[in-house]
């Protein structure tokens, strides 16, 4: 269950301030993406993601949920509807780890033991053991263990919508990755509509389907997926925001199957050492796989010594990330062998495909269609 999240043309003036806050922003977030706002402090993120649940009042502009005017909702009814979490967890001190969690089940009127068992099945969900967690207080909690009942908390009605600001700010850096994994992993099994603020482009490459880039007042300086703008940043202050490394950042997000796979030459493990050796001179090739009778790799043979073959190093699979494969060019010294679901060689990534991978935008890359 998602929805589709439109603004539309939305503005935001604070009384007393001559400057909108946020000035004329357009976005269509699409149903069961997440989206990640991204941009220097003061820019308006906070201020555009608490228009969505009405929290603040735009001044102007249009904001729909799946093509209904927020502002002709009743705005208590529409943040039922709308998961929020915020940084720090922003839990009720007085109330238990339950309570918290059980809060907008309860506002909506659900029977006891159906909350009961949503507290419970939320909080295995964040990783929380219920029957230590439950009657805790907020104050007993490690900084993590508070966000992830922010997350059970927020998710806990099963809203269409999830707004997250910096929920994730308040963590130390190894907490910080672990909760972005989990939530990476809920949403896989979700499929909410999330939009997500932080100032930490890192963290929005790594949680966001699409990025938007903010400037100043809001102005959004790009909207379109990490790759992207990774690849092709739209003006210098998105690549200053971007930052160093870029190239470095993609190839955690592109994947071996964008790449065209090289070819070894291949024979069996039990071929004999001086066919192998033959096969090679025959064709001008320095090594040779040696696959099993599954067609799994097993080792590499050399030209020079082909009865002391050497073993195939960690193998990638289609689905790895180029980084994964340029570790294993590094370790293997020399190309990535690629495998396929049962083990089986399909073919090598050589180091020029990854560097040429990154150097062009997804979409001019052979066998990005794949
Ligand atoms: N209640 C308010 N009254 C007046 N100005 C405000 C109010 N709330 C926010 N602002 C101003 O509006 C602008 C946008 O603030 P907002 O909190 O939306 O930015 P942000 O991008 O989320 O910043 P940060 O990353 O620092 O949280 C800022 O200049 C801020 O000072």
């Amino acid at each position: 269950m998602a929805a589709e999240i439109e603004l539309v043309e939305v503005t935001k003036r604070y009384p007393g301030v001559a400057a909108p806050a946020v000035d004329a922003v357009s976005l269509t977030i699409r149903a069961g993406e997440v989206v990640v706002l991204v941009g220097p402090s003061g820019c308006g993120k906070t201020t555009t993601l608490r228009m969505i649940n009405r929290l603040i009042e735009p001044t102007s502009g249009r904001i729909t949920l799946d093509g209904r005017d927020t502002s002709s909702l009743d705005p208590d009814r529409l943040r039922r509807g709308i998961g929020y979490a915020i940084q720090q967890a922003g839990l009720f001190p007085h109330l238990t780890v339950g309570q918290n969690v059980a809060t907008v089940p309860g506002l909506l009127g659900w029977d006891r033991s159906r909350i009961a068992d949503r507290v419970d099945e939320m909080l295995e969900l964040v990783g929380l053991e219920p029957a230590e967690f439950r009657d805790r207080h907020p104050r007993q909690l490690s900084g993590g263990q508070q966000q992830r009942v922010g997350v059970a908390r927020a998710l806990a009605a099963d809203p269409p919508v999830l707004l997250m600001d910096e929920p994730f700010g308040a963590v130390d850096p190894i907490t910080r990755g672990n909760l972005q994994e989990e939530l990476l992993r809920l949403q896989a099994g979700l499929r909410k509509t999330i939009v997500f603020v932080t100032h930490d482009f890192d963290e929005a490459v790594r949680l966001g389907d699409r990025i938007a880039v903010f400037g100043p007042r809001s102005r959004v300086l790009q909207y379109d997926t990490p790759e992207a703008i990774l690849a092709d940043p739209a003006d210098d202050t998105v690549a200053g925001f971007v930052g160093a490394g870029a190239s470095l950042k993609q190839l955690r997000l592109r994947k071996v199957r964008e790449v065209e796979l090289g070819r070894a030459v291949t024979a069996r493990v039990t071929d004999e050492p001086g066919e192998v050796g033959r096969l090679l001179a025959g064709c001008g090739h320095e090594r040779a796989l040696l696959l099993d009778a599954h067609d799994r790799p097993v080792a590499w043979a050399d030209v020079r010594r082909p009865g002391r073959p050497r073993p195939v190093g960690g193998a990638v699979t289609r689905e790895s990330s180029l980084q994964d494969a340029l570790e294993a060019i590094l370790t293997e010294g020399g190309p990535a062998v690629v495998t396929g679901e049962r083990g089986e060689y399909v073919g090598l990534v050589e180091v020029d495909a990854v560097i040429g991978a990154v150097r062009k935008p997804r979409g001019d890359q052979a066998g990005s269609a794949s």
